[in-house]
């Protein structure tokens, strides 16, 4: 596979807060990532670094495998648009539309309109008079007809309705399954995308906690159950994580191999062992948690 854009020990802070450090993440070409963490966990000013608006305090940004530094045309490749996007207060929605098609080679200008259609957005308002919602889906509409060969998109979907994000899902996969472009997805929906998402780069206290497939991650992922005494005897117990006492009943996390031996074993003490979906894992990696 080849790289599409690479971070190399990049960090950062701003003022005395640590943000970023020492963060190094290749993102392949033709897949849709995650970049996932909680508030505040530095995805912004990733995005912002990758896109070239920030310097970072130490490390390097690659496109195509070039080391970004003052080749702006490199920056062709690359369509970001942030969640806290800024236009001029007088912008129309059209105005925006017209930026990104003359900046990007490869805007479409057909699939601008039949989203817009879609998103049912009048081109004609101010920027500044949209909703919330209709923001996003502006945002959204910039990005996908910009057809650029990456496209990093800021928590695509704030305050978009379940029907607006369903259209934008659906035309993301369509637009992936077309084109082969990467896409690198900043959000909270990790429950949401959790089918969509190829693989996740999660951020927590200022590291990459986790950078793997989705697949590979759930098929490591389990939730354990049973009677604390019994799950203590378990040779793999420093690595759990505690997740809560109901009664009698403690759950634990583990993010571990297993195969069907180690499954049987752990089931004939008198413990529940399942998989776990995307959120669960997310939950147990951040907020100190490390696997
Ligand atoms: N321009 C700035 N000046 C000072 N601090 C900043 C600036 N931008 C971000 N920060 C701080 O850096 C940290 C990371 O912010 P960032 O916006 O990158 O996080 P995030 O993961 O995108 O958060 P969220 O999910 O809440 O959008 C936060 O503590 C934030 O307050």
């Amino acid at each position: 596979m080849r790289e599409a854009i690479r971070v190399e020990n990049i960090s950062h802070r701003f003022g005395k807060k640590n943000v970023l450090e020492d963060i190094s993440v290749t993102f392949e070409e033709g897949k849709i990532y995650g970049l996932l963490g909680r508030n505040g966990s530095g995805k912004s000013t990733l995005i912002s670094i990758m896109a070239n608006q920030l310097i970072p305090d130490s490390g390097k940004v690659f496109v195509n495998g070039e080391y970004i530094g003052k080749n702006m045309d490199l920056l062709e490749n690359i369509c970001t648009v942030k969640e806290k996007e800024t236009f001029s207060s007088d912008s129309r929605v059209k105005d925006i539309f017209n930026v990104y098609s003359l900046f990007f080679d490869s805007y479409d200008k057909e699939y601008e309109k039949y989203l817009t259609k879609k998103f049912n957005i009048n081109i004609k308002k101010g920027y500044t008079g949209l909703s919330r919602g209709q923001k996003s889906a502006v945002a959204i509409i910039t990005a996908l007809s910009a057809n650029a060969p990456i496209t990093v998109l800021d928590e695509p979907t704030v305050g978009l309705d379940e029907a607006n994000r369903k259209i934008f899902y659906d035309e993301l996969i369509d637009r992936y399954s077309e084109t082969g472009n990467t896409y690198i997805i900043a959000t909270h929906m990790i429950g949401e995308m959790e089918n969509i998402i190829e693989h996740a780069v999660i951020i927590d206290e200022n590291k990459v906690v986790l950078d793997e497939d989705i697949s590979d991650t759930l098929e490591k992922s389990y939730i354990v159950s049973g009677n604390e005494e019994d799950i203590r005897k378990l040779e793999f117990f420093d690595d759990m994580k505690h997740i809560s006492k109901v009664g009698n009943t403690d759950t634990y996390f583990i993010y571990r191999n297993m195969n069907d031996d180690d499954i049987k074993n752990i089931r004939e003490n008198n413990i529940a062992i399942e998989h776990t979906d995307y959120r669960t894992v997310f939950l147990n990696v951040t907020g100190g948690g490390q696997i």
